[in-house]
């Protein structure tokens, strides 16, 4: 099958970035300093526990909230400082977005080709050319059964809907789709159904993010990054957790540690010679000090 042409990878960083809801009265941060490289063509997870911050993150990568402090590049775009036209041209071009809930992503009134249609004519007249054609994108998330083509998203499952969702994410032929806990409330094997659709979008060389808590959807992506407390907390390859050193050179421990020798703690850091770190903590803990 000759599948949907995709326009160059693109790759997203974040320094040090930054991110405040300002609400009557009071600010939430919900970043507080995020550092993170995604390369052109990776598939990842962004995963950690409710309220951490991976969805403000998402919405600043998809160009929906601008950065209230620090570096966001997403392939040639600098969010930071990029203006209305450029955001627009972003979000159309270079960005495929699949929020939360399949049905925020479909018109209830078109069919499943039409809807991947209708997303097509928010992209730009000269990049029309080279986007993939609907029933392309039909077939590479696998909605390939009959009357699928035409059929109202209420006539679909679940599952179905969500991967048609997926298909509308990729219609631009965009390089970076991002995709909003995408499994959620799916059986097994729907589940499976969107996750081998994410996979063959990302088989056409798109990068691919998404945010999770299905451990299952993070152990499919090359790799997992942990956002905690508004900052990454760790990364898992090949289902191997490690923490990272921050630019501020904290290292964020895991929650079983945390249990053992919580927040004050103090603790002794040794370097053996061969580069590994012990840490040893002292009686007490620093705030009874
Ligand atoms: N629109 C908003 N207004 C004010 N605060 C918000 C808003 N959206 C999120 N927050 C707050 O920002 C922080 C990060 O929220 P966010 O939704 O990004 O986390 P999350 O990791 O995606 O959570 P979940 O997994 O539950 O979706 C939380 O403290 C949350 O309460």
């Amino acid at each position: 099958m000759s599948i949907a042409i995709v326009r160059d990878p693109i790759g997203v960083t974040c320094r040090g970035l930054v991110y405040i809801y300002r609400l009557d009265g009071y600010d939430v941060v919900a970043l507080s300093g995020v550092d993170l490289d995604v390369a052109p063509g990776e598939s990842l997870a962004l995963v950690g526990p409710s309220g951490s911050g991976k969805s403000t993150l998402m919405g600043l990568m998809a160009g929906l909230l601008r950065p209230s402090a620090g570096r966001l590049s997403v392939g040639p775009h600098d969010l930071a400082k990029a203006g209305p036209m450029e955001l627009q041209r972003m979000r159309a071009n270079d960005v495929g977005v699949v929020l939360q809930g399949a049905s925020r992503n479909l018109l209830p009134y078109l069919g499943a080709e039409d809807n991947i249609r209708f997303a097509q004519r928010e992209v730009p007249r000269e990049y029309r050319t080279d986007m993939p054609a609907a029933r392309e994108l039909l077939d590479l998330v696998g909605l390939t059964g009959s009357g699928v083509a035409s059929s109202l998203p209420k006539r679909l499952s679940p599952g179905e809907r969500q991967r048609l969702a997926v298909a509308v994410g990729a219609a631009s032929g965009a390089g970076l789709l991002l995709a909003d806990e995408p499994t959620s409330q799916l059986d097994t094997h729907a589940r499976d159904e969107v996750l081998a659709a994410l996979e063959a979008v990302h088989a056409t060389g798109r990068t691919v993010i998404v945010v999770t808590h299905d451990p299952e959807v993070g152990e499919r992506m090359h790799r997992t990054v942990t956002i905690r407390d508004g900052r990454v907390g760790a990364e898992g390859r090949r289902g191997e957790d490690y923490l990272i050193v921050g630019r501020d050179g904290s290292v964020h421990l895991p929650q079983e540690l945390l249990e053992l020798h919580p927040p004050g703690t103090l603790m002794r850091a040794e370097a053996e010679p061969d580069g590994t770190i012990r840490l040893i903590p002292t009686i007490g803990t620093g705030s009874e000090t």
